[in-house]
């Protein structure tokens, strides 16, 4: 009773923290029939698999990639192009591709001649490698997609389907205008967060000072905990505009060094800092908390919500949450929340007795 996933096969290529939160997020909501990993290294596939990441592996390119109806490209940035080149001479007709590089216009350009429809989930984590990978992180994220007038209208429109049902919001702009946008709000703040570190870790008082780090130095330098080849190569993939950035950063500096010997100038900077940092938009991860959870694929049939309730309540499970994460044509998936362990057990076992194929949240 499963309805039709939007995809066959599902390829990740490269399994990290991003790749695998795609194969999660794919599985756990029921977008393809099968996800296969693709991985340089076998230990990466081996915990993927493990995980409940993806159904199948791949250590090399080959006459599987055949069957593949979307592959998402999820390597460091300077080995996206590469990777694809591998796996070209091994795509059939219907293979569409996307990547999560976080540079855009380089990648656009040497895949131009591919289905291929740029991408970008602006969310992530200083944690590195497919362990903390997790289908949340990307739920409510702004998602930018670089269709250029190579673009497929149709493609753009599959990808950005795609994107919606793993819970983000696809935002759409040129390959250049966002690595212009994310030299300023991604690139910099990493640089600016390994000159700190590297301000401290040469200072005669490092063991004191990193002592004293509380939150400030903590959260200005969370991303330098990040994979440092993912980081080396967004910023030096974007060195162009992140030149730009940099210019324009180094002069505020330099104002606001000017503006220590004027208190009530400062001031004035300071509460404008305050209005703009306060404005950002809150990004609402998850309406549920993790734990405990389940997601179940539904057909699109009058009754199905009173037949997951009454086979929840004749079992005696209390119902903390539910949600409905996607409705597609034949049918979509909803996410329910338990109170706690047992519930959890019990409801599962309940769901799949009422004929639900059930999916943890893991
Ligand atoms: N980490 C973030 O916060 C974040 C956020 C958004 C986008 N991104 C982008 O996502 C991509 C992946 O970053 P990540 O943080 O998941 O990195 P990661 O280091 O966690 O994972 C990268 C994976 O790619 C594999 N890999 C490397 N080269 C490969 C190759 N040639 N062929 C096959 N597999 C290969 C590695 O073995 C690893 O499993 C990068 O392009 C990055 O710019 C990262
Ligand atoms: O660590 C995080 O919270 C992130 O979102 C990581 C971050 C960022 O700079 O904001 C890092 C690189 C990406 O391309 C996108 C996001």
């Amino acid at each position: 009773m499963r309805p039709k996933a939007l995809f066959g096969t599902v390829v990740v290529a490269g399994v990290g923290l991003i790749g695998g939160s795609v194969g999660l997020g794919t599985r756990q909501r029921f977008l393809a029939e099968r996800v296969v990993g693709f991985d340089q290294d076998p230990a990466v596939l081996e915990a993927a698999r493990g995980m409940g990441v993806i159904d199948d592996a791949q250590l090399h390119p080959g006459p599987w990639l055949r069957e593949a109806e979307l592959v998402v490209l999820a390597s460091p940035a300077r080995a996206l192009v590469p990777l694809a080149r591998s796996l070209e001479p091994f795509l059939g007709p219907q293979t569409l591709l996307t990547d999560v590089g976080s540079i855009k216009a380089e990648v656009c350009r040497e895949l131009a001649h591919l289905p291929f429809v740029g991408g970008h989930p602006m969310a992530g984590s200083e944690r590195v490698g497919v362990q903390h990978a997790d289908a949340a992180l990307l739920e409510n994220a702004v998602w930018v997609l670089t269709p250029d007038e190579t673009t497929d209208p149709a493609a753009l429109g599959t990808v950005r389907r795609f994107v919606e049902q793993l819970g983000a919001r696809p935002l759409e702009t040129t390959p250049e205008q966002h690595d212009r946008l994310v030299a300023a709000v991604s690139h910099l703040p990493f640089l600016t967060a390994v000159a700190l570190t590297e301000l401290v870790a040469q200072s005669g008082d490092r063991d004191l000072m990193m002592l004293l780090a509380a939150g400030g130095f903590r959260d200005l330098t969370r991303v330098a905990s990040g994979s440092p080849r993912m980081s080396r190569d967004m910023v030096v993939g974007n060195r162009e505009a992140l030149r730009g950035a940099l210019a324009a950063f180094r002069a505020h500096l330099g104002e606001l060094e000017a503006l220590l010997e004027d208190p009530e100038a400062m001031l004035g900077r300071a509460e404008a800092a305050k209005r703009t940092r306060d404005a950002l938009p809150i990004v609402r991860r998850s309406l549920l908390p993790a734990r405990f959870e389940v997601v179940i694929a539904v057909p699109d049939r009058p009754g199905e919500l009173a037949r997951i309730t009454r086979a929840l309540g004749e079992a005696g499970v209390n119902i903390k949450d539910i949600e409905v994460l996607s409705i597609r044509e034949a049918g979509g998936a909803v996410r329910l929340a338990f109170d706690h362990e047992e519930g959890l057990r019990t409801g599962t076992r309940a769901l799949q007795a009422a004929g639900y194929e059930v999916r943890g949240r893991g």
